[in-house]
């Protein structure tokens, strides 16, 4: 078969040979002699292999991905357009590892995010992104993104979270033995073997390492073997030896499995460095080189920055393109000129490099390959992914202390302690036990980030997601509505009767369910924490000083208050349902209720009708029947704002 890339690769690999023999950085940077021999032969080797085999184009499910003319503004209030990206062209091709290099906030993770489709809102591009030469989106199973935050479940230990990850991903044809297997070779691929059982902590639990966790994080992404896998600084927190062997994995995964690997990274020792196929050098969102890795030594050398004996190639190329300190900067890096003017020519010397050309006419010819589209990959089923989403929620819920269980301890003190008057008493049974909902709060955010980390993979479907967090939460809001609901009943002796106490129950079990939807929709909206929880804190007060206790609704100012709000608030349907739960079918003694004379008794439903001007039109069951439809739709809005918020909310 004609395969129109072999004759340029083979062009482009045989100018990388001939830098290996006269220029390699090996030769001229040698700073450990046995290591760099070693490396010197591996990379010969592995070049050698390239250019006898070199990487085929033919497999029909081969994934490469080309970028050109890519630019990427961002929108600011002050200063009107900022440019984060210029005009970068570039491609990544199976079986290779391209590393994206260059100083904090040069425009990595932006490459990254723009590469996989991922930009947030406020930002525009310009330019071609194409797969496989078609402008198309990257189907699930396709490409994996890990991105620079370890986003995991905490309470859970290595294995259960790689194996849960591997069970929501692999297809479920295949056998749990087999995903079991995978799961465990993965780990032990990426040297966790010894902390399998180890759980990955947060919160001040102390578990795995910063780097131990970011493991984690890539062996959940290469479970599935995705064609495109982008890495946002898969070695930071790694040591060295830990960094060279999790890179050398990446690339026998890229040989092996004929992956594209594109992966962002700060400070490459010598030996990972050489692991890199091509590498993309920028600067302030310019490109400085791109082209083979260790073809930038000769790059850097012909343009008056020859890299210093003893050093490491990467540190010098980063040294001479850095402008953060560009004060303390020792001239020697940049030949007597100020690092803007050193990058700048840089830039304008590989814009006319031959490098460069190869570059745009290996752009070119893989676009000009005929590929079907991308086909999306098969993944556990929707009742699969919400009974494993189901059991891992459970799993969570259950030993996260600050999830249900402190709720239930505070719950059953307070309602140990409780004694009032009736109606007071249901008003702050219903609303205090609702609000305290917010003592969950930072267990839903953790969720929602590792929802938004799993979605943005496609893992699985936000319905699963919303389903399994309800049936897994459903045994703890009835405990907590149970146990510290029964003490109050009893010890306070409201109204005798089973159907009573079913009924005072069902009702907290209803609001405590609709206050954690709630929450859970403010967490997936709003930013950060502390504007989270002032929110949900907000919203719930509104709700309560509406909800015809503290002001009786014919006192309720009509704007806001009570249109719309007294009509939105549950809290008005817990009351009244609870009020006519305890008032109805009683009789008081007047003198407790009316001053002055008249009847010696007063019936309940005069109470509430006259006292508490609850609507009496309908049963309390229609009140219960009210709060569970609201269960229903708080329910689906959730599922809703999930679904509009991955659109618009920048990836965590
Ligand atoms: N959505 C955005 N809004 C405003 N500024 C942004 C946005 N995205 C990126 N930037 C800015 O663009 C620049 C590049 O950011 P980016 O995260 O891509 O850098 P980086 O090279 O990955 O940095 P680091 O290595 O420190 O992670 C930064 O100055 C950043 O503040």
């Amino acid at each position: 078969m004609h395969d129109p890339f072999s004759h340029s690769m083979i062009k482009l690999l045989d100018d990388s040979k001939i830098c290996i023999d006269s220029s390699s950085p090996t030769s001229n940077c040698d700073t450990d002699h046995s290591t760099h021999s070693d490396l010197s032969s591996n990379n010969e080797t592995m070049e050698s292999v390239d250019l006898e085999n070199g990487p085929s184009f033919g497999h029909q499910d081969d994934v490469s991905i080309t970028w050109e003319n890519l630019a990427v503004t961002v929108s600011n209030r002050k200063h009107g357009f900022r440019s984060i990206l210029q005009g970068l062209t570039g491609y990544a091709q199976p079986g290779e590892v391209l590393a994206i290099m260059g100083p904090s906030g040069c425009g990595k993770t932006t490459l990254l995010d723009a590469l996989a489709g991922r930009l947030d809102s406020s930002t525009k591009h310009t330019g071609e992104v194409l797969i496989n030469g078609r402008k198309q989106p990257l189907a699930y199973g396709t490409s994996a993104y890990v991105t620079q935050d370890d986003v995991i479940t905490w309470t859970l230990t290595v294995r259960e979270a790689v194996f849960y990850s591997a069970q929501l991903q692999l297809p479920s044809s295949m056998s749990s033995s087999k995903k079991k297997e995978r799961a465990e070779t993965t780990i032990k691929e990426m040297g966790l073997q010894d902390v399998m059982d180890t759980r990955i902590g947060g919160w001040g639990n102390k578990g795995l390492s910063g780097g131990q966790k970011r493991r984690v994080s890539i062996c959940m992404e290469v479970l599935t073997r995705p064609k495109l896998l982008f890495l946002d600084e898969p070695t930071s927190g790694l040591d060295s030896a830990a960094s060279y062997y999790v890179m050398k994995r990446m690339i026998d995964l890229a040989r092996q499995d004929r992956m594209t690997i594109i992966a962002s990274i700060h400070q490459p020792s010598s030996q990972v460095f050489q692991l890199f196929h091509n590498l993309c050098l920028l600067s302030s969102g310019r490109t400085v080189y791109f082209g083979r890795s260790d073809r930038a030594y000769k790059f850097f050398e012909s343009n008056g920055f020859p890299c210093p004996s003893h050093q490491n190639p990467s540190d010098h190329y980063l040294h001479t393109i850095n402008t953060d300190f560009d004060e303390d900067m020792d001239q020697v890096f940049h030949a007597n000129k100020t690092t803007e003017e050193a990058i700048s020519f840089l830039v304008r010397s590989y814009k006319s490099s031959h490098t460069c050309q190869q570059i745009q006419r290996h752009v070119a010819e893989i676009c000009s390959l005929d590929r079907e589209e991308l086909k999306k990959g098969s993944q556990a089923n929707f009742i699969s992914q919400c009974l494993i989403l189901t059991r891992r929620s459970f799993v969570n819920m259950y030993r996260d202390l600050g999830y249900y269980w402190l709720r239930l301890a505070i719950y059953i003190a307070l309602c140990s302690g409780l004694g009032s008057a009736r109606g007071s008493l249901l008003m702050f049974t219903a609303s205090f036990l609702t609000i305290m909902a917010i003592g969950g709060f930072p267990s839903f955010v953790e969720d929602m980030k590792v929802f938004q980390r799993e979605r943005l993979n496609g893992h699985y479907r936000p319905a699963a997601f919303v389903v399994s967090n309800t049936i897994s939460s459903a045994p703890f809001l009835l405990a907590i509505s149970l146990i510290p609901g029964a003490i109050t009943y009893s010890l306070v002796g409201l109204q005798q009767g089973c159907a009573h106490f079913i009924f005072f129950a069902s009702t907290l079990l209803a609001c405590m369910m609709l206050v954690e939807t709630l929450m859970l929709i403010v967490a997936s909206i709003m930013p950060n924490f502390l504007m989270g929880l002032i929110t949900g804190a907000g919203i719930q007060g509104l709700m309560i000083l509406s909800g015809g206790f503290f002001r009786l609704p014919h006192d309720l100012p009509l704007v806001f208050w009570r249109y719309p709000l007294y009509y939105i608030a549950f809290h008005r349907y817990a009351y009244q349902g609870l009020f006519k739960n305890e008032f109805e079918g009683l009789t008081f003694p007047a003198a407790q209720v009316l001053q002055g004379g008249g009847a010696a008794y007063i019936k309940g439903e005069e109470i509430l009708r006259n006292i508490w001007q609850v609507e009496m039109g309908y049963s309390k069951w229609m009140d219960l029947a009210m709060l569970f439809a609201m269960v229903a739709f708080y329910r689906l809005m959730l599922l809703i704002v999930l679904g509009t918020v991955e659109k618009f909310k920048p990836p965590c």
